[in-house]
C-alpha cells in the first residue's frame, strides 16, 4: 500500500471504471485482453496510474513541513533529485534530474522536503516549464527565501520514442527567483556547484 503522500486517491475511487478503459484500449489496438499476459493489465495499469499521478490534490505548504528558524543566509543546494513524470501532450514519461537552490532569509526547510516537493510536482500530467516554475514559486512562497533558483534537466520519450525520434536529446529548463535574478555571480556559484 502506498502511503497518502504519493498516491491518487481518485484512482483508487474509480479504479473498476479505469479498469474497464484499459481493456478497451487494449481491444481497440488490437490485443485480446483476455489472453493470460494480459488479463492482469488492466488492474496493474490502475495501480501505476495510483502511483505516477500521485502528485494530485496535495498540500505543498505541508510537505515542506515544519520549517526551522536559523540565521544561515547563504547558498543551499539540493542537487541530483531524481523524477520521472508524464508529459501531458503525449502522456509518455519525461525524466531526469532536479537540482534546487535557495539562500534562506531565516528559515530553512528539512532536507528530504525537497525531494518530496519533487515527488508531488511531477507526479501529474506535466509540461517540464511547469515543474520548473511551480517548484521556484512554492519555495518562494513557504520560505520566503532571499532568492531560489531551479534547474531541471529531462529526457522526453515523446522526443525519443515516437515523432521526431531523437534519443538522448535532453531539455534544460531553470526557474530563477529573487536575488539569484539580480546577481549573475551568484547564478554562477549556483551553476558550478551543480555541474560539479
Ligand atoms: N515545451 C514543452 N513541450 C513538450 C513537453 N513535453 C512534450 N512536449 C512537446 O509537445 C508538443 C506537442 O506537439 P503536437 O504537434 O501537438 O503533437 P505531435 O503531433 O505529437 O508532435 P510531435 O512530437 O512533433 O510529433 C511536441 O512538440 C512535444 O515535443 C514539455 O515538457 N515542454
Ligand atoms: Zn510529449
Amino acid at each position: 500500500m502506498l502511503s497518502r503522500e504519493v498516491r491518487n486517491d481518485r484512482v483508487a475511487e474509480n479504479r473498476e471504471e479505469i479498469e474497464g478503459h484499459v481493456r478497451e484500449i487494449l481491444r481497440l489496438i488490437g490485443e485480446d485482453p483476455a489472453r493470460e499476459g494480459l488479463r492482469d493489465t488492466p488492474a496493474r495499469v490502475t495501480r501505476m496510474y495510483e502511483e505516477i499521478f500521485g502528485g494530485y490534490d496535495k498540500d505543498y505548504a505541508e510537505i515542506l513541513g515544519v520549517t526551522f528558524d536559523e540565521q544561515h543566509e547563504e547558498l543551499v543546494i539540493v542537487k541530483d533529485i531524481v523524477y520521472y513524470s508524464q508529459c501531458e501532450h503525449h502522456m509518455a514519461p519525461f525524466f531526469g534530474k532536479i537540482h534546487i537552490g535557495y539562500i534562506p532569509s531565516g528559515k530553512i526547510a528539512g532536507l528530504s522536503k525537497f525531494a518530496r516537493l519533487v515527488d508531488v510536482v511531477t507526479r501529474r500530467l506535466q509540461v517540464q516549464e511547469r515543474i520548473t516554475s511551480e517548484i521556484a514559486n512554492i519555495m518562494e512562497e513557504v520560505l520566503q527565501p532571499h532568492g531560489v533558483m531551479v534547474v531541471v534537466e529531462g529526457e522526453h520519450l515523446c522526443m525519443c520514442a515516437r515523432g521526431v525520434k531523437k534519443y538522448g536529446s535532453k531539455t534544460i529548463t531553470s526557474g530563477v527567483r529573487g536575488s539569484f535574478r539580480k546577481d549573475a555571480a551568484l547564478r554562477s556559484e549556483f551553476l558550478s556547484l551543480i555541474n560539479r
